[in-house]
Order: C-alpha cells, then sequence, then structure tokens
C-alpha cells in the first residue's frame, strides 16, 4: 500500500532542511524534538498549510499544493498551538460548527476521553488552558469524524496535551492508539518523552530543522539518538514492555550564583 504522506528532500527557509520521509496508513507518529526543532513547521506541512520552498510533499500521492481545501477539510484535521480565545460563543455553539449533523450530539468516545459535556453551555473565553485545549482537541476530531469512523482520517496534532491534566493526557493517548488500530493515521509533536516512548509506533526525532532519525520507538530512542537531540543525558531502560527514559544530569545552575 502506498504511504499516507510522502515528504521528499523538504527545505523551508532556515526552519527544514532535506526532511525525507514516509507515513504509512494507521502509522502512530510522535516528533520530538527541542524547541525551533521544526515540529510546527512540519506539521503545517504535512496538513497543506504551509508551502515547501523546495522538494515535494504529497498526500495520498498527489502533491499537497493541489489538493483543494475543502477536500482535505473532510479527512484532514489540524491542531495548531493554541492561542487566546477570543470567541464569546457557548462551546456547544462553537462545537456545533464542525459538524455536519443536523442536531448536535457529541460522539461517546470523545465523551468518554475529553469530558466537555459539563461545559457546553459555558462561553468560550471562559475557559481554562486545560478545558480549552480539551475543547480544540474535540473540535479537531469532530471535524473529520465521519472519515475517523471509516478508518480514513488524517490527524495532525500540534502537541494536544499541553495544559492537559494527567488522567486526560492518558485518556487521550488510549483514544489515538484505538483511531490508530482503525486505520487511522496519525503524527503528533510532544515534549513528553517518557508518554511518547510508550504510545507512539513510531517516533521522529528533530533538532535544527533536520531529521536526526526515524522509525520504529524503542529503536529511535536510543541514548545516542536522544543525546544527540537534546544536548543532554539520558538512561533508557526496557522493563517488560515499559520504556523508562531518565534524564540524567541536568542542567546545573548553583555555580552560577
Ligand atoms: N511564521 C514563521 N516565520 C518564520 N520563521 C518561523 C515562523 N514560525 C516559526 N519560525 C521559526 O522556525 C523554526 C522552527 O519553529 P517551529 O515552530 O516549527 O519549532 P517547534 O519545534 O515546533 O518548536 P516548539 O517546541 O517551541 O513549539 C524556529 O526557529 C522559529 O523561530
Amino acid at each position: 500500500m502506498s504511504p499516507v504522506i510522502t515528504l521528499r528532500d523538504i527545505s523551508v527557509n532556515k526552519r527544514l532542511a532535506n526532511i525525507t520521509l514516509d507515513i504509512n496508513k494507521g502509522d502512530c507518529v510522535h516528533i520530538l524534538g527541542p524547541n525551533g526543532a521544526g515540529k510546527s513547521t512540519l506539521l503545517s506541512i504535512m496538513a497543506g498549510v504551509l508551502e515547501t520552498e523546495h522538494g515535494e510533499a504529497s498526500l495520498l500521492e498527489q502533491s499537497l499544493q493541489q489538493w483543494p481545501l475543502g477536500a482535505l477539510a473532510t479527512f484532514r484535521t489540524l491542531l495548531a498551538q493554541q492561542s487566546e480565545a477570543v470567541f464569546a460563543v457557548s462551546v456547544k455553539e462553537y462545537l456545533s460548527f464542525f459538524t455536519s449533523e443536523p442536531t448536535f450530539e457529541l460522539p461517546s468516545l470523545l465523551e468518554a476521553t475529553l469530558e466537555v459535556t459539563g461545559f457546553l453551555q459555558t462561553p468560550l473565553n471562559r475557559l481554562s488552558g486545560g478545558e480549552r485545549q480539551r475543547v480544540e482537541i474535540c473540535r479537531a476530531l469532530l471535524q473529520v469524524w465521519p472519515a475517523i469512523k471509516r478508518g480514513e482520517a488524517l490527524l495532525l496534532l500540534d502537541e494536544p496535551l499541553q495544559g492537559v491534566d494527567i488522567r486526560h493526557q492518558y485518556a487521550l493517548m488510549a483514544l489515538f492508539e484505538t483511531l490508530c488500530n482503525k486505520g487511522n493515521t496519525l503524527v503528533l509533536s510532544s515534549h513528553d518523552i517518557s508518554l511518547s516512548a510508550n504510545y507512539s509506533y513510531k517516533v521522529l526525532l528533530m533538532k535544527l530543522g533536520t531529521n536526526v532519525s526515524f522509525g520504529l520507538t524503542e529503536s529511535v530512542l536510543s541514548v545516542k539518538n536522544l543525546e544527540q537531540t537534546f544536548d543532554c543525558h539520558f538512561a533508557v531502560n526496557k522493563r517488560d514492555d515499559f520504556l523508562d527514559i531518565q534524564v540524567c544530569a541536568p542542567i546545573v545552575l548553583n555555580q552560577m550564583w
């Protein structure tokens, strides 16, 4: 089967350099890397909202530049990093914009994971940061829910765990795993290496706009690759099925006082 996303030698002015990789149907890929590594830029390229300067980015074997936005929106969704909520509309009204159903009904799988029913009547600009993020994830998934049910969606999520409490983080990881098992394709960025180590099939490590390593999670998250990417020391241990990643010797500040 041909890949869902094909990137060939992608470069964007000082932001991405010579990225080549394939994302396959049903993949659950986590992008990890320091601030400014190019994770959001790469997700924007994959979503077709940012043009490449050099190289070719394709979705289902068609150049991303040639996909009509209306067609993309039926199966590809992008969760961007959060911006300030300016709308005073209720959460229910806001979510209703993103569903094609005549009456608003939250799929039970989404409610079980994101628990947004309690604030459906609350104005969007009165939510806490984490509540707002849960609504935004709900919005992103609702937009392509019919495609998700068919196992044909492409979910591109930029730091979906940002601001989300620990219980909902684990619920989300389980949801993403379930969606990928149904054939949906997911690419997300994160700063939580430990969670990604245990909830992704594949990892892309990025640094300074380049691909440090891409492949199956366990082989990519080696001490060597992690140290090269993040410039700090790591210990990686495998216990049964659990990949335990510790950061050793963090930056010492006391000598600077
Ligand atoms: N709109 C923009 N125009 C020009 N340069 C940008 C723009 N947005 C980001 N950059 C630059 O591109 C580089 C990559 O940024 P990007 O947001 O992709 O990194 P990131 O890995 O997602 O970082 P973070 O972990 O901090 O979210 C950074 O050097 C950044 O300053």
